[in-house]
Order: C-alpha cells, then structure tokens, then sequence
C-alpha cells in the first residue's frame, strides 16, 4: 500500500476502537460469574476475539449484539474441558491471563497455543511461579508454546512472588490463578503496570488490595455479573494524538477515551516534550473516562524515558519515537529491553524504519537513542506484521516529505480493524 506524505493541517473530532486491556479483562470475568453479564462496546479485534472464542470452548455461552457482547458464564471454577487447543493467535494477554485461569483448575487438559509471533515470546515468567504455587504447566523447550496445562486435582498455593519484571499480563495471569488457591497470594511489582485487572475486581466485589507495589489477592466465590461499557483504547488513540501534535495548527478531540494514569504516560511524555493536550475527565468507575484535546505546536524539545516510566507507555514506545525523531535535540529510550519480547522486537523494527526514513539512530539493547531531524524521508515501512509498528510508521510516512509504501497494512486489524478509515476522516 502507498502511503502519501506532507499530511495537510487538520481540525477533527474522532472516536477511537474500544480498550483491547479493558476488553479482553471483561471476556474472561464474564466467564468466572455463574449469571448474564452484558459487555458494551467490546472491542472485536483479532486479539480479543481469540479471547472471546476460547470464553466458548471453556463453557461460556455468548450472544452476539449490534453493539454488545452477552455472556452466560461458567462460574470462576470448573470449566469446561475444551474438546480442541486454545488459540491465542497473536495475543500475549490472551495467553498469559487464561495460563492463570485455567492453571489453577482441579481437572482437565488445556493446550494453549498462538501464531508463530506468540509462540516464539517468553512464557517462563508466568510458568515459573504458576509452577511455585503448583501448576502442572509444561512448554516446549525455553519456556515457549505450546502450553499445556493439567488441573491439579489439590488446587494451587498462595504466593508471595516479587515479579522480576513490570508486566500487567504476569500479575494478572497470578491475581486469576490466586483467586482460586488455597492460600493468599502476594504481587510484588518492581514499578506500576497498568491495573485494570485490579480495578475492574474490586468494582465487582472482590477482595483485592495494593499497597504501594504490593497487590493483595484473596481466595474468591463466582465474580459478580455486571453490565460494563468499554471506553476508547488511549494506546489507538496515540497515534492520531501524536500526528496532531506535530502539524502546526492541527486541532484534534478524541472522546470517550480510558485516562487510566497508568495507560496516558505517553501524554506525560508529550507534555514534556511540548506539546499542547488537556484532558476534560468525564466518569471514574471503574475506569477514569474523558476527552483528550490536542492542539500542534512548531516544534518538540527531546526527552529522555527512564526505565521507571517504561511500563506506562510499553505500547507507545513505537509511536512515541516518531515524536522522538521530529523534536529538537537527542532523545533516549532505556530500561525497554522487554519490547524486543513483543509481537516483533519492537527495539529493532523502530531503528530499522527510523534509519530508512533518514534518522540517525543508536540501537542499545534495552532502547534507543534518536537524534532529532526536521524531515522525514519516505521509505519503504517494513512492518514485522505488528500492528503497533504499522500503524507508528503510518504516522510516520504521512508526515514525510513524499510516498511512502507498507509491507502489511492488514496486520493493524490485531488491535485497530478500521485505522485506515479513520485516517480518512480526518
Ligand atoms: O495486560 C495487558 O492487557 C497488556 C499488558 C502489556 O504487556 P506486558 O504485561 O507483557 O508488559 C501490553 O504490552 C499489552 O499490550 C497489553
Ligand atoms: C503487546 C501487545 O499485546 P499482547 O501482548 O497482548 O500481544 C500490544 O497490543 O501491543
């Protein structure tokens, strides 16, 4: 697909595709009530349609509506043995949540799995301490999936885990499994990762508290049912932020969107940089829910990220380098070495397409370092079939002074099927 560059100046009001964290989370609680649970305005991307498939093969029954996800579930124990493997496709959160699930049941053969993307990321975090608390969890050789999970028939233990990484997939993947064991578990978390696995637990009644970087899980009953709306996914909305910040003049308004703090740090990292975005707050529960207005500005001054900030802005890094490589002066990545783990290295592809585009760029092994340029070169954008790589150098290659072309535009469709049209509206 060709991509053309010296994107004109714009004034726009936009909605953005429903939370893909928030989504996935509503899925799996759906399935641990015993009633009818009403999700609105799901996401149904690749991603969270793995998950909602694998909500059926373990028992939940689901009805589709123009603009809601109903589901029957099957209580927070005894599932339903899935007839055939569990497929993740490309989904990391899909893998790492039901692991926990599904590893704390009493009986059972769960075989999960992915695309060749996920089967080739690191499950050893989660199978290390699903394996303290005394999962049956096997793997292929070096942590890899295939997973295949046999119940223990004695349920788990508790844990007293302090994480060796931040990563809101690992502790959610032990919150489901703690939920179901014998004993209390503790989280130790090195910094915040985003916490929708928490909030969205204690607004249905769990008991579950975080002090400081310590969350508290309890064993649980059945959740609650609930009737919840999905708000608008920041991460998406990052990119279209991004482009108005940097076309003098460009006025943007994303509504409905997710402002959980822990979801915005790239909004921090903007504002630092300069740029003009206010946030109008709209509701609070579970979810901090509101406007993001964006206003362009001249010019970017460089930032450093430091590792602490990392885990508030692991998906943005991509689209966030963009910013990086228009901005005055040097700007460096650090403390990131897990996005090399993501749907690609995303370390690697951002150098790679940063350097086709004419930026000088050093590549470390945990971040970058970008030398800040006035114009972007177009290129050939190599995307590694990652959606947050093709959608980051989308961006890219609009604000470029001529065409560029992309290897796999589709690929967007993981976590933002209509990109390309809502670039349109603009
Ligand atoms: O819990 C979640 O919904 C997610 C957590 C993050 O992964 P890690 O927990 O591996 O950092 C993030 O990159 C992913 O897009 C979604
Ligand atoms: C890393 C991502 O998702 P996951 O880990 O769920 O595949 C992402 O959406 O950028």
């Amino acid at each position: 697909m060709k991509i053309l560059g010296k994107f004109k100046k714009f004034s726009s009001e936009i909605s953005v595709p429903s939370d893909k964290s928030i989504t996935h989370r509503l899925f799996i609680f759906a399935l641990s009530t015993k009633k009818e649970s009403i999700i609105r305005n799901p996401l149904l991307g690749a991603d969270t349609l793995s998950t909602l498939a694998i909500v059926e093969q373990l028992g939940g029954m689901v009805k589709k509506q123009e603009k809601a996800i109903i589901i029957k579930g099957k209580g927070l124990r005894d599932l339903d043995e899935p007839t055939d493997i569990l497929n993740c496709g490309n989904s990391g959160t899909t893998i790492r949540l039901f692991s926990g699930l599904l590893a704390s049941e009493r009986k059972g053969l769960f075989i999960l799995t992915g695309d060749n993307s996920l089967r080739n990321r690191p499950m050893g975090r989660i199978i290390k301490p699903l394996s303290i608390m005394g999962a049956n969890i096997f793997s292929r050789r070096n942590f890899l999936a295939p997973l295949a999970i046999v119940g223990n028939k004695n349920g788990l233990d508790g844990i007293n885990y302090e994480m060796p990484i931040s990563s809101a997939q690992l502790k959610s993947c032990l919150i489901l499994a703690g939920l179901k064991a014998n004993s209390d578990t503790i989280i130790i978390e090195p910094f915040p990762s985003r916490d929708h696995t928490e909030l969205i637990l204690t607004y249905l009644g769990v008991n579950i508290k975080k002090i400081k970087n310590s969350i508290y899980v309890y064993p649980s009953e059945d959740l609650n049912p609930f009737d919840l709306t999905v708000p608008g996914d920041p991460s998406s909305a990052a990119f279209f932020v991004v482009l108005a910040v940097l076309i003098p003049g460009s006025k943007l308004l994303v509504r409905d969107v997710c402002l959980n703090p822990l979801r915005i740090g790239y909004i921090e990292v903007l504002k630092r940089m300069g740029a003009n975005i206010k946030l109008e707050y709209c509701s609070f529960n579970p979810e901090p829910i509101g406007n993001i207005f964006v206003e362009g500005v001249e010019k970017l001054t460089a930032t450093n990220i430091s590792p602490e900030e990392v885990p508030k802005i692991i998906d943005e890094v991509p689209i966030i380098s963009i910013a990086m490589a228009l901005a005055e002066g040097k700007s460096e990545v650090s403390g990131a070495l897990d996005l090399r783990k993501k749907e690609s290295d995303r370390i690697n592809a951002v150098c790679f397409n940063l350097r086709n585009m004419g930026v000088k760029v050093v590549e470390k092994e945990d971040g970058f370092l970008i030398e800040g340029t006035n114009e972007l070169k177009p290129s050939n954008i190599k995307t590694f079939d990652d959606h947050r790589i093709a959608m980051a150098f989308t961006i890219a290659s609009l604000l470029a002074n001529g065409e560029s072309s992309i290897d796999n535009p589709s690929c967007c469709a993981i976590s933002f099927p209509d990109f390309y049209d809502k670039l349109k509206e603009l």
